[in-house]
């Protein structure tokens, strides 16, 4: 017999999981749980989402929720400062955290260090990427030209290899390997994104409420004369799409 005090019910056995008295009650680590079970893991998630802590960590893995709003302050120029050369555990639990394990461990192991990142789509995988970079190239860059174009460069790619789907307004339609290349003093001085399995079919059609890659709508809104003549961009609405397919490969082979 389950009881959440307003309702009652019969639950098979095997079913049945125990959890702390206070529901509200939360850890930032799911390690940490008294009881640790899928409904308390889910739990303890939700109650931090609630509250606006959209970061838990299993151990030093790092889950976070989508809040889909900017929460204030969360990824501020004193939050990146606050992080650096901080042990995982030490402040709340947050991509710079883990941003700045991944950098000492490269410093103190002298070995190369990957961030993996997983989630369904919409689940804020490119967010968190960008956050990563931001963080890495803010703390410990040259301070030149380098850190800004290394940030720079995703809005340039996702105009290319983005495109709103029903689950995303900007879902990235392809794989990234991105790297942060650094030197013997361990400042970052280049990086490189490899890219994988362009969903090439959505140049030419999409779905019931999708779009085609941002690039088309921004040509066709800005584009100077000259393309706009040679390519015969008009409103996307009356844009026939085999046209803009040569467009979209005469640019990414560029
Ligand atoms: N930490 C965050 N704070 C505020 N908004 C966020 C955050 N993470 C994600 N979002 C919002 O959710 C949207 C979707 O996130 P994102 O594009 O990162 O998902 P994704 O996992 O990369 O999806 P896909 O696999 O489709 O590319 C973003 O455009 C942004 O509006």
């Amino acid at each position: 017999m389950v009881s959440n005090n307003t309702q009652t019910f019969l639950a098979p056995i095997n079913q049945v999981f125990p959890a702390e008295d206070d529901v509200n009650k939360h850890v930032e680590d799911n390690c940490s749980l008294m009881y640790l079970n899928e409904a308390t893991l889910l739990n303890n998630v939700r109650v931090r989402y609630s509250k606006d802590k959209i970061y838990t960590y299993v151990a030093n893995i790092l889950i976070a929720v989508n809040p889909y709003y900017d929460i204030p302050k969360l990824y501020s120029a004193e939050t990146i400062k606050q992080y650096q050369g901080r042990s995982l555990g030490t402040l709340p639990p947050h991509v710079y955290a883990i941003a700045d394990k991944a950098y000492r461990d490269m410093k103190v192991l002298k070995m190369s260090q990957s961030i993996i990142v997983s989630g369904e789509s919409g689940a804020g995988k490119t967010e968190n990427t960008k956050f990563v970079l931001r963080y890495l190239t803010t703390s410990y860059g040259t301070g030149q030209d380098i850190d800004e174009r290394i940030v720079e460069a995703n809005p340039l790619l996702e105009a290319f290899g983005n495109a709103k789907t029903v689950r995303n307004n900007n879902s990235s339609r392809f794989g990234k390997f991105v790297e942060i290349h650094f030197n013997e003093k361990n400042a970052v001085v280049g990086g490189f994104v490899s890219h994988y399995l362009l969903e090439k079919s959505r140049i030419c059609t999409q779905g019931s409420e999708e779009r085609n890659y941002h690039i088309f709508y921004r040509l066709c809104a800005g584009a100077p004369e000259d393309i706009r003549q040679k390519f015969h961009l008009r409103s996307p609405d009356t844009f026939r799409v085999g046209t803009f397919l040569y467009l979209h490969t005469q640019y990414v082979d560029q």
